[in-house]
């Protein structure tokens, strides 16, 4: 087994907040993994440090064995899509594409043309000019066509509408089935997106809460509804990792499977059990403790920070002049 992405102790903070907390993770090589957690949760934040497009406070990172900050070597292996990449005012897609085929030394042409046509990205406007949607959708094209050993996608489907988010999803796993590699992404779409992940990890306020397959963690919690008496009575003595109630019904997620005891006593209790989703997994991890209505208000999206670094593919296109002739070339200055 090959871990790509290894982490000890990684820690970022900013002023008094801890983005990242003391993370330790392996991912193994050729897995999607589902980076999962609420919002300001840190994935963004692990994604910045793992590609070297950010400096840790403290810890460690290694990618293939390598530390990847300065290191040209590991950064070649590395594909990290933004939700909010930067591209120089004057691009169009072309220019875009030009400079992901001189940066990306696996970039393929024909599935970066083929994914054009299927997210039916403009080719005229500058991408300035282009909808949430067909910016992510270019995303998707640049993360997928570069076929990187490594690729982070975060929050790739922003503004997707569920017809270019499916085509998302068969041509990641078609061409991930084709040409196994590490994907990392990042999601809020936890239904949508389940059928993809083979490995999650739940990040909440910069630490791990889990770490695991996907299957493994579907079974790893389960829920009782039912009289809040009768389920309080259930969950005694059992962790409990959210809880909600309207009226004097009462519906909490626990830790731990259902063994044929615990059905028994829910017969007997006229208490149903029932399984967890990933999706409510990650909203009980992400639970504060207290009890809470069912319709429970989100907080604000963490809010975006323009003065994050931003390098790896940014750079390179900054650094391809528009005006060039398309490069044939696989390699920057092959
Ligand atoms: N440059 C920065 N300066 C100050 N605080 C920052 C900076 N970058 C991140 N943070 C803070 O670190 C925490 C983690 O942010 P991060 O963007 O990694 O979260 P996230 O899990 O990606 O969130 P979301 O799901 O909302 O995109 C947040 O509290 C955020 O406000």
């Amino acid at each position: 087994m090959t871990i790509a992405i290894e982490t000890r102790g990684l820690t970022r903070v900013h002023g008094d907040t801890r983005a990242l907390d003391d993370v330790s993770v392996r991912i193994r090589e050729n897995t999607i993994t589902g980076l999962l957690g609420r919002n300001g949760a840190g994935k963004t934040t692990f994604m910045s440090l793992v590609t070297a497009q950010d400096a840790p406070t403290s810890g460690e990172i290694e990618v293939f064995g390598e530390r990847p900050f300065e290191n040209a070597r590991a950064l070649e292996q590395m594909c990290f899509l933004r939700d909010n990449q930067r591209y120089p005012d004057d691009y169009k897609l072309i220019h875009a594409l030009r400079a992901a085929r001189i940066f990306f030394p696996n970039w393929d042409q024909g599935l970066a043309d083929e994914l054009v046509e299927l997210f039916r990205i403009p080719k005229k406007p500058i991408i300035k000019k282009f909808s949430r949607g067909q910016f992510s959708a270019l995303g998707i094209v640049l993360g997928l066509a570069s076929r990187c050993p490594v690729t982070f996608f975060d929050e790739p489907y922003l503004g997707l509408d569920a017809t270019a988010r499916t085509h998302f999803y068969d041509v990641l796993l078609r061409d991930y089935a084709e040409h196994p590699r590490t994907i990392v992404l990042s999601t809020h779409l936890i239904d949508e997106m389940d059928r993809l992940l083979e490995h999650v990890v739940i990040l909440d306020r910069g630490r791990v809460v889990q770490d695991s397959t996907a299957d493994e963690l579907r079974g790893m919690a389960h829920q009782v509804s039912g009289k809040a008496q009768a389920v309080a009575d259930y969950v005694a003595g059992r962790r409990v990792l959210s809880r909600h109630s309207i009226g004097g019904l009462a519906t909490v997620v626990v830790e731990g499977r259902v063994t044929a005891e615990d059905r028994g006593a829910a017969a007997a209790s006229d208490l149903e059990l029932g399984s967890v989703t990933l999706q409510e997994l990650v909203a009980a991890y992400g639970f504060d403790g207290a009890d809470t209505p069912t319709h429970r208000p989100e907080p604000l999206a963490a809010a975006e920070h323009s003065a994050r670094a931003d390098t790896g593919l940014t750079e390179t296109v900054a650094a391809v002049a528009s005006d060039e002739p398309t490069s044939t070339s696989p390699r920057k200055g092959a």
